[in-house]
C-alpha cells in the first residue's frame, strides 16, 4: 500500500502544528483533547481541535474542523492529515472524520501521531475501504 512519499521532515512538521492545535482544544466533558493538521497539494496547513458542547452530540472533531476550515477558504486536493492526542496510543480518526475525509481526497496520507510526537502512516483508503462517495450517490454519473 502506498503511503504517499513524505519526507520525515514534512511529516514532523504536520504533527508539531496538530499538536499545537491540540493545547486549544475545547473538551471539558471527556477531557480529551484533539488536534490536525490537514496538508494541501499547494503546501498550505489547516489545522482544527475538538470542540465539544454541554448538548454532547454536538461535539465536533478535531479533523473534520480542519477541513471545513480548509474548504471555506476554497482550497480542497489535501494530500495528508495529522492527527495526535493527548494519549500515549497513536489517535486513530472516527468513522464520521473517515467519511468527511474521504470526500475531498482519496489518496489522503493519514499520520496518527501520539503525544510523544511518534507516529503511524495509514492512508484513508485503508481506513474506509469501500467507501460510500458522491459515485455511490450519482451512479458515475
Ligand atoms: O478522531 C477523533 C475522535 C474523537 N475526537 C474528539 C471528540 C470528543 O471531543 C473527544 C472524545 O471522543 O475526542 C476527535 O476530535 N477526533
Ligand atoms: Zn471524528
Amino acid at each position: 500500500m502506498d503511503k504517499g512519499v513524505f519526507e520525515r521532515k514534512k511529516i514532523d512538521e504536520l504533527v508539531k502544528h496538530a499538536l499545537e492545535v491540540k493545547e486549544r482544544a475545547y473538551a471539558p466533558y471527556s477531557k480529551f483533547r484533539v488536534g490536525a493538521a490537514l496538508l494541501t497539494g499547494d503546501g498550505r496547513v489547516y489545522t482544527g481541535c475538538n470542540v465539544e458542547n454541554a448538548s454532547f452530540g454536538l461535539t465536533s472533531c478535531a479533523e473534520r474542523n480542519a477541513v471545513f476550515r480548509a474548504i471555506a477558504d476554497d482550497c480542497r486536493g489535501f494530500k495528508a492529515i495529522a492527527i495526535v492526542s493527548d494519549a500515549d496510543d497513536y489517535c486513530i480518526p472516527c468513522g464520521a472524520c473517515r467519511q468527511v475525509l474521504v470526500e475531498f481526497s482519496r489518496d489522503l496520507t493519514v499520520i496518527m501521531a501520539n503525544n510523544k510526537g511518534d507516529y503511524r502512516l495509514t492512508t484513508i483508503t485503508e481506513l474506509l475501504p469501500e467507501a460510500f462517495s458522491g459515485d455511490s450517490v450519482t451512479g458515475g454519473r
